[in-house]
């Protein structure tokens, strides 16, 4: 369904993202769990297509020079050239980190602004959906987006992300500066959306502990090389991965 396969990335000569190639099935959940610098949010970006963006952007104003290499697929079509708007019509769905919200607008403001690429009949129906699955926000539809908790934030991003219809959802970090209570639900509730809306998610995360339970297959990044990947027992049960990633 999504596969990409030898990503580059270069920042000037610094290489952060090094061969890189995963894979995504229809209704899976892919992890990519890494310490801070690993690469996470460089991959992201780069699945999203806004590194294309970026690097225009650092091509306009005469800053640093960026390298990309690669292959992209999305149900079967080559997409690494691909604007972001065009991956986003396409299905392919960027959840950034830090949320992102619109802190001067309130919760429904900001799932109506998500709602760009959906009919009205999705667009209601979502909503309806997104209210289901965070019922914390059904309770606060007028309160601004700056004076919601993180965990709201956070379900408000996801919301938001899912009011644009996704085919594959894109978390970079969600569960970043949460408590481990919010961040058990979020992983629960990412589940029951791959579920009950048949999307595909890929994950990136720091700290793999209530991830890790929700997936069914991931990579290891660091220093943006993919050094292990494996079934979501395989990773559990392998020792170097416990160590670095099921720390307290
Ligand atoms: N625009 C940029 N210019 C130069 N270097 C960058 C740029 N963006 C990221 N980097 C570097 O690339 C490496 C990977 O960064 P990236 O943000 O992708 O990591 P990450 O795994 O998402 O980390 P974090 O958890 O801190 O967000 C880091 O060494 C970072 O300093």
């Amino acid at each position: 369904m999504f596969e990409a396969n030898g990503l580059m990335v270069f920042y000037e000569n610094m290489l952060a993202l090094n061969n890189v190639s995963l894979a995504c099935g229809n209704e899976q959940i892919i992890g990519v769990f890494g310490a801070n610098s690993a690469g996470k949010s460089t991959l992201m970006y780069t699945l999203a297509g806004i590194m294309l963006d970026i690097r225009k952007k650092e091509q306009m104003a005469g800053g640093e020079r960026i390298t990309l290499r690669g292959e992209i697929s999305f149900q079967g079509e080559r997409v690494e050239d691909a604007k972001p708007s065009v991956r986003a019509k396409a299905g392919i769905i960027l959840c950034p980190e830090r949320r992102r919200i619109f802190p001067e607008s309130s919760v429904l403001e900001n799932l109506e602004i998500g709602s760009y690429l959906a009919t009205r009949e999705q667009a209601e129906e979502t909503l309806e959906y997104v209210f289901e699955i965070f019922p914390a926000l059904k309770a606060i539809t007028r309160r601004l987006g700056g004076f919601l908790s993180g965990g709201e934030q956070q379900m408000l991003a996801i919301g938001r992300a899912l009011m644009a219809q996704p085919k594959l959802l894109l978390l970079d970090e969600p569960l970043l500066g949460l408590s481990p209570a919010i961040q058990y639900l979020l992983a629960k509730s990412i589940k029951e959306i791959k579920e009950q809306r048949k999307t595909s998610v890929i994950v990136a995360e720091q700290y793999a502990r209530p991830i890790m339970p929700i997936i069914d297959h991931g990579y290891i990044l660091e220093n943006g090389s993919a050094v292990v990947e494996g079934g979501r027992r395989e990773l559990m049960d392998n020792p170097d991965v416990k160590n670095a990633y099921f720390g307290t």
